[in-house]
């Protein structure tokens, strides 16, 4: 009875944030559909789950947009969090210091895992 080994799979929170411009969406849907796509400025987030192998669980990933008129809005994303993606783009050189300052404006109000991407090849 029931079908065996059909559980669903656990899903993990991963939050992506970074400045505006900095590569999240582009990255984001890379990493889905290892495809290339054209993207405009995120206003809200977007979300997608991303395939794991089957002993790992699932990711879910939420990219919330990174304009100044965003950022406030990061926080609402805190709670479930199980890892932090923070994407810069190293070609910036203008904006490694605001990146930098973001970044730690963020890691005060939480504490979690974080990986720091450094974009652009
Ligand atoms: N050369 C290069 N361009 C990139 C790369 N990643 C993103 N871009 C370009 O940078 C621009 C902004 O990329 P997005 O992915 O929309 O940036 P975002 O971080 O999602 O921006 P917001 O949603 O506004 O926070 C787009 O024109 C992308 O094509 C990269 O790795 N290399
Ligand atoms: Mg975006």
């Amino acid at each position: 009875m029931g079908m065996h080994g059909s559980k669903p799979k656990k899903q993990v929170q991963v939050l992506m944030l970074g400045l505006d411009g900095s590569g999240k969406t582009t990255l984001l849907y890379k990493l889905k559909y290892n495809e290339s796509v054209v993207t405009v400025p995120t206003v809200g987030f977007n979300v997608e789950m991303l395939e794991t192998d089957r002993s790992s669980p699932g990711l879910t990933v939420w990219e919330v947009g990174g304009q100044r008129k965003m950022r406030p809005h990061w926080k609402h994303h805190f709670l479930d969090t199980a890892g932090l993606v923070f994407v810069v783009d190293s070609w910036d050189v203008k904006r490694l210091d605001e990146a930098c300052k973001v970044l730690h404006r963020v890691m005060r109000s939480i504490n979690i895992y974080l990986l720091t991407l450094f974009r652009r090849i």
